[in-house]
């Protein structure tokens, strides 16, 4: 479902809500009253059929405010990094009781740069991610601050919202900030007006984003919202910044219809189109005329329907797939090396386990992971 307007957020499948520092944390003291009243919503939204995965900030914020840090945490990596280690144990606790109040079980997930952007990893948290949705937990993903160097560093959390937001196949974004949504120019300016439709980040957007950050506790500023906004658009999923300031601030936001919503420049297939860039594919999987129809209903390709396999990939690697008379289905991340997925050509689940000596993946390309031709 194309998301034409706030409201529809309410509605979406799988939904990203992205909290910035500044919302969760103030002179150092986490927000709880707030945050219950958020998770509330949370709650809410989950009981209605929408599965929710939060990427929380305020680590550093109140890892700094504990270890009595200058500048936030923020005068040195080493001054975040030991402020995030800190920070990131309360941080937790706060979300699990939090949610746990509303009956709903805290997952917590740290993931670096690397883990989303390199293809053979993001398979791995795209899979914990997932699984983890269906038991039914509310993964708070963070990044793994106390690890990342600057180069392997997101370094803001929108950014990491809209990458989570792919690998769990999320339909929408929500990015709660301390603002209505994109003005025109820094907000602070008098004139300043909202935009709340914008259909393609372009430079003339990203011109409007100040250099001015704000609150001071986060790091990204709106560019860093506009960098992800572009992320998502270009995956097909749609991204909103909306004021998460007051209580209760989805229902807020979303009911009055207040903030800005970037609208999805793709369709599915877009955000499928990430997967595979412009790589060539390493490898072909070449299947039989049950596996093939039933590539066509949209399942995913597993071992029982291989009949061959060319070409020396690796986990995560791009394969391209053909049916029995070499016709091209699609193609799609592969979830095994090549020499794993000779072992177990043809195998039904069972026979695989005894095969590995390991307890077989759910498939050999997975539906997400996987675009038909
Ligand atoms: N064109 C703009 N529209 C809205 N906000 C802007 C703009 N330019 C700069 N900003 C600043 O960006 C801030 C939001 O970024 P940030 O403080 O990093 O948020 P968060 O902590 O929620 O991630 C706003 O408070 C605002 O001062
Ligand atoms: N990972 C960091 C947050 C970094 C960040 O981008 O913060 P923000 O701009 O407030 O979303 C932390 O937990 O403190």
């Amino acid at each position: 479902m194309a998301i034409a307007s706030l409201a529809e957020i309410r509605s979406t499948r799988r939904l990203i809500v992205k909290i910035g520092s500044a919302l969760l944390v103030e002179r150092g003291q986490p927000r709880r009253t707030w945050l219950a009243t958020l998770a509330e919503e949370l709650a809410q939204l989950r009981a209605g059929g929408t599965e929710i995965i939060v990427v929380s900030s305020g680590a550093i914020a109140l890892g700094a405010a504990k270890l009595g840090l200058e500048k936030g945490g923020r005068a040195s990596l080493a001054d975040a990094q030991a402020a995030a280690s800190v920070g990131q144990v309360e941080l937790a606790r706060l979300w699990a009781d939090a949610l746990g109040a509303q009956g709903l079980l805290a997952a917590q997930m740290l993931v670096t740069l690397g883990d989303l952007e390199d293809r053979r990893r993001y398979l791995n948290a795209a899979a914990t991610l997932g699984r983890l949705v269906e038991t039914g937990a509310i993964p708070v993903v963070n990044e793994n601050d106390s690890v990342a160097t600057e180069e392997i560093r997101f370094g803001d959390n929108d950014r990491l919202a809209a990458r989570v937001a792919q690998a769990a196949g999320a339909e929408a974004v929500l990015l709660l900030s301390d603002v209505n949504g994109l003005y025109d120019r820094n907000p602070k300016e008098p004139d300043a007006a909202l935009i709340p439709r914008v259909e393609g980040v372009t430079p003339e957007i990203i011109a409007m984003a100040s250099a001015d950050s704000g609150s001071g506790l986060g790091s990204g500023g709106m560019l860093a919202k506009l960098q992800a906004a572009r992320i998502a658009e270009r995956a097909g999923i749609a991204l909103a910044i909306v004021n998460g300031t007051h209580d209760k601030p989805i229902s807020r936001a979303l009911d009055a219809g207040i903030g800005t919503l970037f609208v999805a420049q793709g369709d599915e297939s877009a955000r499928k189109a990430w997967l595979s860039g412009r790589l060539a594919p390493a490898g072909v999987l070449t299947v039989d005329a049950g596996c093939t129809l039933a590539l066509e209903r949209g399942a995913s390709l597993l071992a029982a329907g291989l009949t061959e396999v060319e070409g020396d990939f690796r986990r995560g690697d791009l394969v391209a797939i053909h049916g029995a008379k070499g016709e091209r289905l699609g193609q799609g991340l592969v979830e095994y090396d090549a020499a794993e997925c000779r072992a177990i050509l043809g195998l039904r689940e069972d026979e695989q386990a005894a095969r590995l000596g390991y307890v077989p993946r759910a498939a050999v390309v997975h539906r997400d992971h996987m675009v038909r031709a």
